[in-house]
């Protein structure tokens, strides 16, 4: 466990102080038990032995304030130590999740993140604060107490002793019991959290359907599951538990009937035999303690974990020297990529022209999407290469990447702040004019007038306070902010009132003419028709590539395409 700590908060110096100063704690808190021996010997005695009593009442004063000192001791480094543990890991995961590669944000499950940054770092600050420097002192108090009684009869020192392997090999029985359940009622937990997230964002989808009442299946199966997880730990925790108090019972029974036994043979006197009982009866606690203690670390160890698993994913390869693309166009040479083992781009080759508009049209789970994530450096490409301006993307260093491209994607994530605020974050130091002639082109100045608030009208979180097609609105006046030589775009599929569509276009448009590199993904027939350049993608392999009219010529795939589409812009609802 330490060593995971410190794989992912390499301060060894802090650990080894923390044991230092816990096992110093657990050892005096040993003493002071350990000098109630002489102390009830002096008292017990007839007659009472006043003056000794006083000396040892004296000494575990001492003693005990310095114990009580060497907890404070230990609490300077342990409280602070978990502060910082916190805020670093939390900075770490903030700047490692700023580097993973963007395909591996897409297959994270909604509140993964949130869970890991949120509730699993204070988890792993508090195994170091608290939960394993006291499990230390919870070991060190009985190791002291046991050598102290070996000292004063080493058969009352042996009973003492007895338990501990036992308590050993059940704690080693438990350790990944608890582990296990900890796993799977982290896991069950995580898909609860999804799918109630999921429920409450279907909610318009139910009512509009009629089942606002009738229930969320995948939602009911996760809180089942949730409840099993519970019920199985419960279940899993309750033998080892048992096993445990019952070893710590046998021990402190055994310590009894040889103290009892020893002082009926005399071989014990029977101050001392009441001082060992009353000791043996404190030796107890800190056995309790471990146990508790050692279940909390390991459920404290699968946080530590999960922080661990983000923190050690790798980003994409960064290229060693790289190469700056010495133009815009782009050229798909060969791309194969698969998710998993399932192939969705096979073989596809495409030059795509600088400064023009090429749309990518194909059908539905055709690749369209993930050509363009592949374009963006989501992943790498399984084979073939994806070269900008002659630079193969992986040589080029990503932040020069990011510089050359910006994407706008159909699920628009928006800031909860003002309009102002999302269109800055593409460039904070942008002139007032600069935005206003962003906004301008992507015909988002509409939006900005017709609100009471203007640029700081609030968009709310995700964009919750405005239309789909605004938020495309939105995210193309930032890619005309950001200014990049690249616009990568996955047009909005959801039906556009004509405003926002004729909007969107005149955004795409004011991209053209500004010279951008512009691919989409298409399905307006008005943007597809004025492309230069047409893409037919079909099972991830290119079919056809031409401008409108070649292609409707050529009466192949994009024709029938083209006619489906026409077709359906035609239709009209009659009574
Ligand atoms: N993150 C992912 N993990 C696994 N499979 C994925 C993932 N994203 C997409 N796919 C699969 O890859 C295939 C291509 O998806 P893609 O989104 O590129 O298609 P598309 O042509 O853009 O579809 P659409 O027009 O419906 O948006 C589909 O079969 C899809 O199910």
């Amino acid at each position: 466990m330490i060593r995971r700590i410190l794989q992912v908060w390499p301060h060894p110096g802090t650990i080894n102080a923390l044991a230092v100063r816990y096992t110093l704690s657990g050892v005096l808190q040993g003493v002071v038990l350990v000098m109630l021996l002489p102390l009830l010997r002096a008292l017990l005695s007839q007659p009472i032995r006043v003056d000794e009593a006083l000396w040892w009442l004296v000494a575990i004063a001492v003693v005990g304030t310095a114990h009580l000192a060497s907890v404070w001791w230990g609490h300077a480094v342990g409280y602070p130590a978990a502060n910082r543990i916190m805020r670093d890991l939390q900075h770490d995961l903030g700047d490692h999740l700023g580097r993973l590669p963007l395909g591996w944000h897409v297959n994270q499950t909604p509140g993964r993140i949130a869970r890991v940054v949120a509730q699993n770092t204070p988890s792993a600050a508090g195994i170091v604060s608290h939960v394993w420097p006291e499990r230390i002192a919870a070991i060190a108090t009985p190791a002291t107490v046991a050598l102290g009684v070996l000292v004063v009869d080493w058969r009352i020192g042996l009973a003492f002793l007895a338990a501990v392997p036992a308590a050993v090999l059940v704690m080693r029985w438990s350790a990944p019991i608890i582990r296990d359940t900890q796993c799977r009622m982290d896991q069950a937990s995580e898909e609860a959290a999804a799918h109630a997230i999921e429920f409450a964002q279907a909610q318009p989808v139910f009512r509009a359907t009629g089942r606002a009442g009738a229930g969320f299946a995948p939602m009911e199966r996760a809180l089942d599951e949730q409840r099993q997880a519970f019920r199985h730990a419960l279940a899993r925790h309750t033998l080892p538990q048992y096993a445990y108090v019952g070893i710590v019972q046998v021990g402190f029974t055994l310590v009894v009937v040889t103290g009892a036994w020893l002082a009926t043979r005399g071989a014990l006197a029977v101050p001392e035999t009441v001082a060992i009982l009353v000791l043996a009866s404190r030796f107890i606690e800190p056995l309790t303690a471990i146990a508790s203690l050692s279940g909390a670390i390991q459920v404290a160890d699968v946080a530590l974990e999960r922080v661990s698993t983000i923190l050690t994913a790798s980003p994409l390869p960064e290229p060693v020297t790289g190469r700056s693309p010495a133009g815009h166009d782009i050229v798909l040479d060969s791309v194969c990529f698969g998710y998993e083992q399932t192939r969705v781009i096979d073989d596809l080759s495409a030059v795509i022209p600088a400064g023009r508009l090429t749309a990518i049209v194909g059908p539905s789970g055709s690749g369209k999407t993930t050509i363009l994530r592949l374009i963006a450096r989501f992943w790498d490409a399984d084979r073939g290469a994806i070269r900008i301006g002659g630079a193969d993307i992986r040589e080029i260093p990503t932040p020069e990447l990011m510089r050359t491209l910006a994407i706008v994607f159909q699920d628009t994530y928006l800031f909860d702040g003002s309009i102002e605020d999302n269109l800055r974050i593409a460039a904070p130091g942008a002139t007032t004019q600069r935005l206003h002639r962003a906004a301008a082109a992507a015909r988002l100045d509409d939006i900005v007038e017709r609100h009471p608030d203007g640029w700081k009208a609030r968009t709310g979180e995700g964009g919750i306070a405005l239309s789909g097609g605004e938020r495309q609105r939105v995210a193309i006046a930032r890619a005309l902010l950001k200014d990049t030589p690249i616009v990568l775009l996955d047009e909005a599929t959801a039906a556009l009132d004509p405003q926002n569509e004729a909007a969107v276009s005149a955004g795409i448009s004011a991209l053209v003419a500004a010279g951008r590199t512009v691919v989409i993904v298409a399905h307006k027939i008005t943007t597809i028709q004025h492309a230069d350049q047409i893409l037919f993608l079909d099972g991830g392999r290119l079919v056809e590539a031409g401008d409108h009219d070649t292609l409707l010529s050529a009466d192949g795939r994009y024709a029938d395409f083209w006619r489906e589409r026409h077709t359906a812009a035609e239709w009209s609802i009659r009574r």
